[in-house]
């Protein structure tokens, strides 16, 4: 590491001679895969961008020149040279430095992302904000995958961009891949276009954006020549690169998939290090597997995933019944739209998002599925803290969001078992929209392939009873709940209710708990304002009822990336905070 252990940020970056460069690419490879395969994080989209990192911060003047990283799962070069590189051992983990770039985190990250396709708008605003405040000499620059310009909000800033006369600079860093490979008319397009086979008018052109293009995107001198082009070119622009995800790392290259975000692995081989082996699945594996065999028996059953089939587990249904399963790429947007269609001529659309993604997609829920009481299953995986990603990736809005929404049943499972029946439930015949939501990782249950069993729509039930005080758990928080009652201080004093929906609430069983119990405690993995929590509160106010109710949840703060079990802990939902609540509010009477 000759060079990168003299690199302390952009200033000493910038005094090596452009002949350095290509050497420094290669520590800089090696330091990210070094760290990455012990910390775990993003792999392969970083690799694929060290040459473009490296020429971008060499040729602009960052961080007075605005750069942006869209998602910014491939920024760890960027933070490296930037200054973060002695940080870079605390990636992702508590205090530590994020996985993404964030604008608390350093000055040479202009702009928060996490979530797709935000970048272009993102850029022209700045831009447009740099000629409004007379920064005429300012540049702005915004570096966007090949999956995520093909979002609607990608497409959205475009259209602006085309028009707005501002000093932008798109970089397109096209690998033919995102999570999974890329999908739709604008990938084919520019697969055409590096084939040179383009016949037609030019899409960026038409777009008034000046195109540059196809370049080689691990060509370091040709990168700085070109970057240095662009500098001369005024107005909206366009520069497309081409890249390998996963580059120089050969496992990674060959399986991009995996190596997206591989967790541990050999830094010298790339093979990965498997953790403990569990024989309990994965909640998305349970979702994948139950769908296929619904949608065998149920030929109105379809499946939906905006750009995560192998995040969802929605690629097993994609592979066994092709013709019912659609990955639409990163737009959540229509993903809804597409089911409230689907479900609107007879069809079963299971739409599988992960909770913190369907945020880009309210008014579809609300306007396109919900005002038409459309019978569209969401299946919201990655629901609750989901750890590592942090703040831009918890789940926690879900319930809040959807419980406002007229028609919407909202659920979640305790462990997998009870996934299936809410999946079964939900392509029997329901006469409203529903929200499944399940969380990143695995459940509790090993056995999980039991026969399926219906779900009345807003029923709870009672797993344990005690005389003094009640706990009302909402979805796989409640096997904590259940760990915790079994404090022998607790035991025979608590009641445990699994209420498994948060609407429409169980009222029959609520009458009696609020009847019986002084105290009650509702403890969810989503926020407290307006949850789980808050509709049984409203319910106790509606009658009049004097039983004192606690919230447990997710205070009102962003909560950072880190360990979940860590981020419980400072939501308060762990097992020990929970502990000490029900025992003072034993103790208080
Ligand atoms: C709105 C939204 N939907 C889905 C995701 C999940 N996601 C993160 S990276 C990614 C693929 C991005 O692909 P691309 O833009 O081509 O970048 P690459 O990883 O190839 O560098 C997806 C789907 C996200 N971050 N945001
Ligand atoms: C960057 C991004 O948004 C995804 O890669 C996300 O990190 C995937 O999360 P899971 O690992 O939970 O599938
Ligand atoms: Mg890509």
């Amino acid at each position: 590491m000759k060079l990168l252990e003299h690199i302390n940020g952009v200033d000493d970056l910038r005094k090596l001679k452009p002949e350095e460069l290509p050497v420094l690419a290669g520590e800089l490879r090696r330091f990210i895969i070094d760290v990455v395969s012990a910390k775990q994080g993003h792999l392969g989209a970083s690799l694929g961008v060290v040459e473009l990192t490296i020429a971008l911060h060499y040729c602009y003047n960052t961080p007075h020149d605005k750069l942006i990283w869209d998602v910014g799962h491939q920024a760890y070069g960027h933070k490296i040279l930037t200054g973060r590189k002695g940080d870079f051992e605390s990636l992702r983990q508590i205090g530590g430095i994020s996985g993404f770039p964030s604008r608390s985190e350093s000055d040479f990250d202009p702009f928060g992302t996490g979530h797709s396709s935000t970048s272009i708008s993102a850029i022209l605003g700045m831009a447009i904000s740099s000629q409004l405040q007379g920064n005429a000499g300012r540049k702005h620059i915004a570096v966007i995958g090949d999956a995520s310009i093909a979002s609607g909000m990608a497409f959205e800033g475009l259209n602006h961009t085309g028009v707005a006369n501002a000093d932008v600079l798109i970089v397109l860093n096209d690998n033919a891949i995102g999570i999974d490979p890329s999908v739709g008319a604008l990938k084919n397009y520019l697969s055409r276009t590096k084939e040179g086979s383009i016949k037609e008018e030019h899409f960026f052109e038409s777009l008034n954006l000046h195109y540059t293009g196809p370049v080689d995107g691990h060509d370091l001198p040709g990168l700085l020549h070109v970057l240095d082009e662009m500098k001369g070119i005024k107005g909206p622009k366009l520069l497309h690169v081409t890249t390998v995800k996963g580059k120089g790392l050969k496992k990674a290259e060959e399986d991009q998939v995996t190596y997206h975000a591989p967790g541990r692995f050999d830094k010298q081989t790339g093979d990965l290090i498997s953790g403990n082996v569990s024989e309990i699945p994965k909640f998305q594996d349970v979702f994948g597997h139950t769908i296929v065999t619904l949608a065998r028996k149920n030929e109105r059953i379809v499946g939906i995933t905006p750009a995560m089939p192998t995040g969802s587990s929605l690629k097993f249904m994609m592979d066994e019944i092709p013709e019912r399963a659609f990955d639409v790429g990163i737009a959540e947007q229509h993903a809804v739209t597409l089911a409230a269609g689907m479900a609107a001529d007879g069809l079963i659309p299971f739409c599988n998002i992960y909770s913190t993604f369907l945020q880009r997609a309210y008014d579809q829920v609300v306007h396109d599925v919900a005002l038409q009481n459309l019978p569209v299953v969401f299946c919201l995986d990655r629901a609750g803290l989901v750890g590592e990603d942090g703040a831009t990736h918890h789940g926690i809005y879900d319930i809040a969001c959807l419980r406002c929404i007229p028609n919407m049943v909202i659920c979640s499972p305790m462990n997998e078992v009870e996934l299936r029946h809410m999946l079964y439930t939900a392509q029997m015949g329901l006469s409203h929209p529903i929200a499944i939501r399940y969380p990143r990782g695995r459940g509790v249950t090993k056995d999980w392939e039991q026969p399926f069993e219906e779900v009345i729509p807003g029923t709870g039930r009672c797993l344990k009873k005690g005389s003094e005080i009640a706990v009302l758990s909402l979805g796989p928080i409640g096997n904590t709940v259940r760990q915790v009652l079994e404090h022998p201080e607790l035991d025979g004093k608590a009641s445990h209710y699994d209420m498994r929906f948060a609407k429409p609430l169980d009222t029959v069983l609520l009458d009696k708990i609020l009847s019986t119990y002084h105290t009650i405690f509702t403890v969810e993995d989503g926020c407290m304002a307006g949850g789980f929590g808050s509709a049984v509160l409203e319910y106790a106010q509606s009658c009049n009822s004097s039983a004192k109710i606690r919230i447990k949840g997710i205070p009102d703060v962003f909560i950072e990336h880190g360990p979940v079990e860590e981020l419980h802990r400072q939501g308060g939902i762990d097992a020990l905070s929970l502990q000490s609540e029900f025992l003072k509010a034993l103790n208080e009477g």
